[in-house]
């Protein structure tokens, strides 16, 4: 549900693997939090990237459960940790970060994305509102007209678009992943090394 591995010998970097678009089921939700605590903890780790694997970075929560109770660890307190960790972490959006996947990202301290890419809170479409933290992250991301924007109309946003917004750190054509752990071995003055 989650690949953990240290690349560039500091770095975690955590992929959600739930085919097809990497949302945030229950066992993807606990094995993140099992992961985000990993590396948090271990103190060769100086940065995590956070990413999705086949071109993917997250739909969104797993619409397979929407008829279940809730089960795992709810979205929301793991986000926080997230946010708390002392050490940056950077999110590598590739696809789409939609509804609870674009809250993971707005969670994280920086956020890299593939030109290509698209984010959107779309569950004004399901008559629901974001419940895990964009009401307030992205109002403080982008100010309240272009939030509520979002919000309300559900409407994905270009990458290019959210870099001018300011939701996105960086916009990048070659590998996201590597590009985002580039990014964070320089949040944390290593780059290059
Ligand atoms: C947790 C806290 C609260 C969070 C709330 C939210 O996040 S609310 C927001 C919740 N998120 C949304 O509302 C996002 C809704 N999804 C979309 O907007 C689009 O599917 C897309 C843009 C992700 C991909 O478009 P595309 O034209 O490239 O592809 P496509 O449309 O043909 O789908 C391909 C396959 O993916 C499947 N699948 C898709 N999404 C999910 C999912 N979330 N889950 C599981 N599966 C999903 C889809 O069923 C299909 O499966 P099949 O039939 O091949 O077995």
């Amino acid at each position: 549900m989650t690949r953990y591995e240290i690349v560039k010998r500091s770095v975690a970097l955590i992929t959600l693997t739930n085919p097809p678009v990497n949302a945030l089921s229950s066992a993807v939700r606990l094995a993140l939090s099992k992961n985000v605590e990993r590396a948090m903890g271990d103190p060769e780790v100086t940065a995590v990237v956070i990413c999705g694997e086949n071109g993917t970075f997250c739909g969104g929560a797993d619409i397979r459960e929407f008829s279940e109770p809730l089960q795992g660890p709810p979205l929301l307190p793991l986000l926080d940790a997230v946010e708390a960790g002392e050490k940056p972490v950077v999110a590598a959006i590739e696809g789409v970060a939609l509804g609870g996947g674009f809250e993971l990202a707005l969670f994280c301290h920086y956020r890299v994305a593939h030109y290509k890419s698209r984010l959107g809170l779309p569950e004004v479409t399901l008559g629901i509102l974001p419940a895990a933290g964009a009401t307030q992250r992205l109002p403080r991301l982008i100010g309240i007209p272009a939030s509520l924007q979002m919000i309300t109309t559900g409407q994905h946003i270009l990458a290019q678009e959210a870099l001018k917004l300011g939701i996105l750190d960086q916009v990048t054509q070659k590998n996201v992943c590597e590009v985002a752990v580039e990014f964070a071995l320089g949040a944390v003055g290593m780059s290059g090394a």
